[in-house]
């Protein structure tokens, strides 16, 4: 604590001197700083951010950039298939422009512009529907190998938020570094990247509680474990106040001085924050109106006789013009004049920029980059396993409130048919009961996989696409920390209700049921994966109970198995819920003894009549338990092979 305060003194010494410079934009800034101060934000972050470029230096000395990349691109279209229309709607038009490394780019424009979009496209982040050129250093860009040197960061923080930001960062140097680093080296590379991000002191916070800068931050953060040459970022100050915004833009800017290509699109920046992008690529309606320097922007306008006014922020006004608020004759003219992104007259340097014969000269062809493809799969997997076995641990909806969800419908059920099971003037009751289980275990496990995969897939689709893990490993480990979880609520719950109800306490017949009740919830689990898969929550949750019900319908509950109409016989042999339905039915009545009957009159006193009655083999339970099986595998491999397609999609 002494120490920090000790730091804050230092902080202030060396701001007041710092302020009392004559340059004008650090002046303004520092006075930037102690406005911040005087605001009694004077943390940590405070000395961080008064640090950080000396810091964001630190962190990389050890990591140069491998080899700089420049991107250009030439007649970058980008279209949809309109709904319900043959025609298509052109999103990007043409559009050129040069991205030299070392520089920070924003991409900016009116909402709706097509900002995101160029970004996806020529990250690669999107490819289909994406026409036109895009060249690495030269060449035709290569995805695969262009992916090894580049990160994604997306607007929406997708982070681990049961993590902590500590905890995190180690999963991504385990999962993108491997063993090929030492721990040591990982260890040091953290903790210079979260003291250059500012978020060294709250390295043991839990992600969650964390603002949303430092969120922002630990986006970045992650990415840069493995020293991308290339960032691109989308948005990435949108939701921050100002101070935040200028920290962010700051590192960002650092990363870029050292040789990376860093662009991010921004929706309005400051006049400040605008002066520290070295490119700004401006666009309305798909098409770029300037490219340049952010101090050449004014010159610009004035040269189409379009002069900043006054007082005004040339970003501002940029915008306003590119909005079409001036009129749309103006958006052409601008359009025209940067020959839509193939006049590099407004760089900083024009004579600097190569062309693409010069780019592959000062580039040649080397060795290919190998980064994350040297870690294995299999460590890959573990690695995941171990972060799903964290999260599972402090994941109060997941697994806590599903062995209490569990419990307790236990023991309400119980106590409803509370020793039922022995007494012969209750065996439609006991059937009931064995339909409503069924519903419990494939509604609870179902609903919850719907409502919580479609957040999960998006981290998977950013994960995934900065090479941390390939979809099989994400797969098999998310099949594989589950399984506890599950076994431990099913078994609770079928003890409960077993010893409640008074069914035979005999050990193969326990055996059976619950067998039968945890490959339920499987199914129940792997259709709520693919639902999720394929489907937004809202759509999820209409649709997983209407998958549901015809299942149900056929099972043999309410008409009996005999009582189907011959046309949909076919359907319940398709039912899992029939396979579990039977399968209980084996399990509790097969071969078993008159049961005791206390009314006057019992008609199921005998368990076999009642087994004839609703047209069940009872000793057909082993061949439920290998319809089950089946079932479960194959809903599995479909599941597997969506979620991979969804990706593909998504591109
Ligand atoms: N798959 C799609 N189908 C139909 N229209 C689309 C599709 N993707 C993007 N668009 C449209 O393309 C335009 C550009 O979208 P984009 O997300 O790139 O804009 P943006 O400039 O990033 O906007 P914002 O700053 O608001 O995020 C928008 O009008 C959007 O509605």
């Amino acid at each position: 604590m002494e120490l920090i305060q000790e730091s804050n003194l230092n902080t202030i010494a060396a701001l007041s001197m710092s302020a009392m410079k004559v340059d004008n934009n650090h002046t303004t800034i520092n006075k930037h700083v102690q406005t911040e101060y005087v605001k009694g934000s004077m943390d940590a972050t405070v000395i961080d951010y008064q640090h950080s470029p000396s810091a964001v230096r630190a962190a990389f000395h050890n990591m140069p950039v491998c080899e700089p990349i420049e991107i250009s691109f030439k007649d970058v279209s980008y279209s949809v298939q309109k709904m319900f229309s043959k025609t298509r709607k052109e999103i990007l038009h043409r559009v050129s422009g040069n991205f030299p490394s070392g520089n920070l780019i924003a991409i900016m424009g009116p909402s709706g512009a097509g900002k995101s979009t160029l970004l996806n496209a020529l990250s690669g982040y999107k490819t289909r529907n994406v026409s036109g050129a895009i060249y690495v250093n030269g060449r035709i860009r290569d995805l695969n190998e262009f992916k090894k040197s580049t990160c994604y960061i997306t607007q929406d923080d997708r982070l681990q938020l049961l993590l902590t930001v500590y905890e995190n960062m180690k999963v991504a140097a385990d999962l993108k570094l491997g063993n090929n680093v030492s721990e040591m080296e990982k260890n040091g590379r953290i903790e210079n990247i979260l003291t250059a991000l500012g978020l060294y002191d709250h390295q043991h916070t839990m992600t969650e509680r964390l603002s949303g800068g430092q969120k922002k931050r630990l986006s970045v953060a992650l990415e840069l474990i493995n020293n991308p040459t290339v960032l691109w970022l989308d948005e990435p100050t949108t939701g921050l106040d100002s101070y935040s915004c200028w920290q962010m833009i700051a590192y960002l800017k650092q990363l870029a001085q050292q040789g990376r290509t860093v662009i991010c699109t921004i929706h309005q920046p400051s006049a400040k924050l605008f002066e520290k992008f070295d490119l700004v690529y401006i666009l309305a309606y798909g098409k770029c109106l300037y490219q340049g320097h952010s101090s050449k922007l004014v010159p610009f306008l004035q040269s189409v006789s379009l002069p900043c006014p006054k007082f005004h922020n040339p970003a501002d006004y940029a915008i306003e013009l590119a909005s079409g608020d001036y009129g749309m004759d103006k958006v052409k003219t601008l359009c025209n004049s940067i020959g839509n992104g193939e006049c590099i007259t407004w760089y900083e340097n024009p004579n600097r920029v190569m062309k693409l014969e010069q780019l592959r000269q000062q580039y040649p062809i080397g060795e290919e980059r190998k980064k994350s493809d040297d870690v294995s799969e299999l460590h890959k997997l573990k690695i995941l396993i171990r972060r799903g076995v964290i999260k599972t641990k402090r994941d109060q909806t997941l697994t806590h409130l599903r062995i209490f969800v569990n419990i307790l419908v236990a023991i309400l059920l119980g106590w409803l048919f509370i020793g039922s099971g022995t007494d012969g003037s209750r065996v439609l009751a006991n059937y009931n009961l064995m339909f409503a289980i069924l519903i419990h275990h494939v509604f609870s496990t179902m609903m919850l996989t719907i409502l919580t995969f479609p957040t999960e897939k998006s981290t998977v689709l950013r994960e995934n696409f900065n090479r941390w893990y390939s979809v099989k490993s994400y797969y098999i480990a998310n099949t594989l920390i589950d399984f506890p979880v599950t076994f431990l609520s099913c078994l609770l719950f079928s003890i409960i209700i077993y010893i409640m109800v008074g069914w035979p306490m005999e050990a193969d017949r326990f055996s059976v049921f619950f067998i039968v009740s945890l490959l339920i919830v499987m199914i129940a689990q792997a259709i709520g994966l693919i639902i999720g898969t394929c489907c937004n929550v809202i759509n999820g949750t209409f649709l997983g109970p209407i998958l549901a019900v015809p299942a149900m319908m056929l099972a043999g509950f309410g008409v009996t198995l005999k009582d189907l109409p011959m046309f949909l016989k076919w359907g319940s042999y398709v039912s899992y819920l029939r396979y579990g339905l039977e399968g209980y039915v084996g399990a509790l009545f097969y071969e078993r003894e008159q049961l005791k009957c206390d009314a006057m009159y019992c008609h199921y006193k005998y368990p076999d009549k009642f087994l004839k009655d609703i047209a069940m083999e009872a000793d057909r339970f082993m061949h439920d338990i290998a319809a089950l099986i089946f079932t479960l595998l194959l809903l599995r491999i479909i599941c597997y092979y969506l979620l991979k397609w969804r990706i593909v999609l998504s591109r």
